[in-house]
């Protein structure tokens, strides 16, 4: 029998949205057999500047070590934006993997990101986009989301999300929690990236 995959999922979230995108991605990638973990990035940021920014207190939840992650077999990443781009604490987080790099530990591990942003337009394509140079330089597999969910053509209302990940719309002051729509684009995201994930680890073993 194959081995069942390891899956992590990766975040980094200062009021919560990205976790309860990435509760929604576990539902996915779980309803597929794989073994999913779940952990998130180290905060950076002091205290006193987290209180002024009205932070709630984190997750309960391991904090990822570089070499953690060469024991999965796929790594999906949870990003809110910062100015269209990943926050400084994923990328301190992505700059330390250089010994990782250097030894081509995570190359041909597959990835994916999903995303929040304030705004609809505030870089649900380029949040992803800008991110995947790191996984290039890895070396590793980016597995897209496509338009794999029939919501990413609703335009009735505001939804979150683009090709390249599922994706939720915050609002300026955190007041929007990611919709039913966005969980299930979230969700379908994670199922589809166990899919492709179980097809390596099957192959890898045969
Ligand atoms: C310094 C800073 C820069 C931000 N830049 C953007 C941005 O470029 N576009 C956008 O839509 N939202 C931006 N936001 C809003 C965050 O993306 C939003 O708070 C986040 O997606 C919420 O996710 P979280 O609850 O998981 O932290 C920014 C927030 C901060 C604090």
């Amino acid at each position: 029998m194959a081995p069942s995959p390891v899956i992590y999922i990766v975040y980094y979230s200062t009021y919560g949205h990205i976790y309860t995108m990435a509760k929604a991605v576990q539902k996915g990638l779980e309803s597929q057999g794989v073994d999913v973990k779940i952990f998130q990035i180290a905060e950076t940021l002091p205290e006193e500047v987290l209180t002024k920014m009205y932070a709630p207190p984190k997750q309960d939840v391991p904090i990822i070590t570089a070499d953690d992650l060469k024991n999965a077999d796929g790594i999906l990443w949870g990003i809110p934006t910062r100015f269209g781009t990943m926050p400084a604490q994923i990328k301190t987080f992505l700059d330390s993997t250089g010994s990782l790099w250097q030894s081509g530990a995570l190359a041909g591990k597959f990835t994916g990101i999903f995303f929040s942003t304030a705004a609809q337009h505030g870089g649900q394509e380029t949040t992803a986009f800008t991110t995947i140079t790191y996984f290039a330089h890895h070396g590793m597999v980016y597995v897209p989301l496509g338009f794999a969910n029939p919501h990413m053509f609703d335009n009735s209302e505001v939804i979150g999300g683009s090709p390249y990940g599922a994706g939720t719309i915050a609002n300026g002051d955190g007041s929007r929690q990611p919709s039913e729509k966005e969980l299930s684009i979230a969700e379908t995201q994670g199922e589809n990236f166990a899919k492709t994930v179980k097809t390596f680890v099957a192959g890898k073993s045969a």
